[in-house]
């Protein structure tokens, strides 16, 4: 597998201690990774035992060696399939970020782009895509990283967040979390105010504890998946 993110990235089981998540069928309940200090279980694990977990993490489907050898490959195109359960996740994201005065989601491409604006309409935030490199016609601000099989390049609009909005960041999965951190660090040189990152989908590399560049990570389920 790739390098590590080239930023502050330790991951949280959701539990505080390392132990005791719920496992089931290769993915398990949800955790957030809290930032800086270990998290008291009771602020880490978010909706233990919520049975829509076992739903979602059932219709993502782990893709043997894609796009290359090594790589088991998360896929949430079988989740969209099922409209059920593609709202469930949606809504456990939505339950937790509305009414905090998130003003923005920022959503990463390509994947982010198939949350993140459902999130920002039910919460009422506006949506900022962060594309790759030469697909935004406007002028804009870049962020170079590293990822599991090679880099890339985040890009957002100048003028797309004001300074000292809050924003929050969707994508599907985090793996190294360099792209977490591309994005957190785009968003904070733009003034904005990032409030945690949300995925589907968490990989065990991260296990234990993790803060992105001192930001909580929030995670619905953890993929057991995983070839090391
Ligand atoms: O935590 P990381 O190691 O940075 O990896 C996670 C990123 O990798 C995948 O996107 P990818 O770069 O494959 O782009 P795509 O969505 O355009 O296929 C995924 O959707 C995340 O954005
Ligand atoms: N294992 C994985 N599955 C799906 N998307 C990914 N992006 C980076 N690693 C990935």
């Amino acid at each position: 597998m790739g390098e590590e993110a080239n930023c502050d990235a330790v991951m949280e089981d959701g539990n505080g201690n390392g132990n005791g998540k719920a496992k089931e069928n290769g993915h398990a309940t949800a955790v957030v990774a809290m930032p800086d200090v270990k998290a008291k279980a009771e602020d880490a694990v978010v909706a233990p035992g919520d049975p829509r977990l076992q739903g979602i993490s059932d219709a993502i489907r782990v893709v043997p060696h894609f796009p290359k050898q090594g790589i088991m490959f998360n896929d949430i195109t079988t989740l969209l399939l099922r409209p059920g359960v593609f709202k469930d996740a949606l809504d456990m994201f939505v339950e937790r970020y509305r009414g905090m005065g998130i003003a923005a989601v920022a959503g990463i491409e390509a994947r982010g782009f198939i949350f993140g604006p459902a999130i920002a309409l039910a919460i009422g935030a506006k949506f900022i895509p962060l594309r790759k490199p030469k697909k935004l016609p406007g002028e804009v601000i870049s962020e170079t990283y590293v990822l599991e099989y090679g880099t890339d390049c985040l890009e957002m609009h100048v003028g797309a967040i004001e300074p000292r909005e809050r924003v929050l960041i969707v994508d599907d999965l985090v793996a190294t979390g360099g792209t977490l951190c591309a994005a957190i660090n785009l968003l904070e040189r733009a003034g904005a105010d990032v409030v945690e990152c949300a995925c589907l989908i968490g990989l065990p590399k991260f296990k234990d504890f993790y803060k992105l560049n001192g930001k909580p990570v929030y995670v619905l389920v953890e993929s057991l998946e995983y070839e090391k």
